[in-house]
């Protein structure tokens, strides 16, 4: 796969901006405030449907325009594949190959990217929802249904939270709230089946890196943690009687109490939370592994490693970290968008582009 070119068109401050990228490393140079992030969040918006920077289109329109409209071309197997999102009165409109896309979820995955910023140590120093997040994110480019099933749970949650608030007025039978916890347990059981599949995956390929970075002196350990259980059989199993004995305090205080949505995925530096524990530096590994070992899963399953997005990235990172990463993008000739400001030009390979006040030109 190779993303080709990408046209925005009133997207934060582009207002009509053709960029061609190639194949290796292409390099998005320019002084703060220009418009490099831009760049590589109108991308990731493509190819997910999402930003992860806010969560209203609204923002990503530029100022005083009612409409953005994004569309990227991709090499795949020889095939051109042309991906458009057009936002306009509050609605999205996705095309792939100039058809239009019904949900979502047909979209998601359709081209993998992983996407790598300084904001990624949410990852290690955030709560439990980052680290949810992290996992569903993952597991969505991979598996597209997954949406699908989370948004079904998240709404099943929310009925049953509805019907838990209004138990004691209306004198509801517990034969309602049954309804949805079956649903709720149909529906979690795959979430967790999910998440523990990726955490097993990801723990397998993300150790072997992490004791590279630290020169073999530290383990990472990552455990997904459902229910209270550390073991899927025993999720998976134990989750109608759990939430049947959760029942008279969900009731007392009007809410729901267990389910996957209240998960854990702990990340473990020899053995101690990294959240408590790791360094600075530390933590800049563990989530350094975490996306390396992203990288390899999409590559074992889908037979070629996705688009890397690195916003900002190699400043953060010292040497050892920063040449680490950079001699896996250039041994893996992964396809690689690298955004950097003049003063911390780190790279002298691939292709250069110069960003200036929401233009951009090609400068090698
Ligand atoms: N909705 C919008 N419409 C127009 N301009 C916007 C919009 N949102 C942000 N901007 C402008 O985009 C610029 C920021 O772009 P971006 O975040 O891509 O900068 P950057 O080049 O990555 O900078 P840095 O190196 O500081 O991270 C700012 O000048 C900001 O005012």
């Amino acid at each position: 796969m190779m993303f080709s070119k990408i046209h925005l068109q009133n997207f934060r401050n582009y207002e009509n901006e053709m960029i061609q990228f190639f194949p290796g490393t292409n390099i998005l140079i320019g002084d703060n405030g220009q418009g490099k992030t831009n760049i590589i969040e109108g991308i990731y918006y493509l190819l997910t449907g999402k930003s992860y920077r806010v969560h209203r289109e609204q923002e990503l329109l530029r100022w005083n325009q009612s409409e953005f409209h994004l569309y990227g071309e991709f090499l795949i197997n020889q095939h051109k594949v042309s991906l458009e999102s057009h936002y306009k009165d509050k609605k999205k409109m996705v095309k792939i190959n100039q058809v239009s896309c019904q949900r979502l979820s047909d979209f998601v995955g359709t081209i993998n990217v992983i996407f790598f910023s300084p904001d990624d140590l949410v990852m290690i120093k955030g709560g439990p929802a980052e680290r949810r997040r992290f996992l569903d994110l993952h597991i969505a480019q991979m598996r597209p249904g997954h949406v699908a099933i989370l948004n079904a749970y998240n709404k099943a949650i929310h009925q049953k939270n509805a019907l838990l608030k209004s138990f004691s007025e209306r004198n509801y039978k517990y034969s309602q709230i049954q309804i949805w916890n079956n649903q709720i347990v149909e529906l979690g059981r795959k979430i967790i089946l999910n998440r523990f599949d990726l955490t097993k995956r990801l723990q397998d390929a993300a150790e072997p890196i992490y004791a590279n970075l630290s020169s073999n002196k530290e383990k990472l350990q990552i455990v997904y943690n459902s229910l209270g259980k550390r073991s899927v059989e025993e999720a998976i199993n134990e989750f109608p009687e759990l939430m049947n004995d959760k029942l008279e305090q969900e009731i007392e205080r009007q809410m729901i109490l267990i389910g996957p949505h209240r998960d854990d995925l702990q990340i473990l530096l020899n053995n101690r939370p990294g959240r408590l524990y790791a360094s600075q530096g530390q933590q800049r590994s563990l989530v350094l592994s975490l996306k390396l070992a992203e990288l390899e899963l999409i590559r074992q399953e889908k037979g070629e490693y996705p688009l890397l997005l690195l916003d900002d990235v190699l400043s953060e990172l010292d040497r050892f970290r920063r040449d680490y990463l950079t001699r896996f993008i250039e041994s893996s000739s992964i396809q690689t968008l690298i955004t950097m400001t003049n003063a911390d030009k780190h790279l002298e390979l691939g292709t250069l582009y110069i960003v200036e006040q929401g233009h951009i030109r090609r400068d090698r």
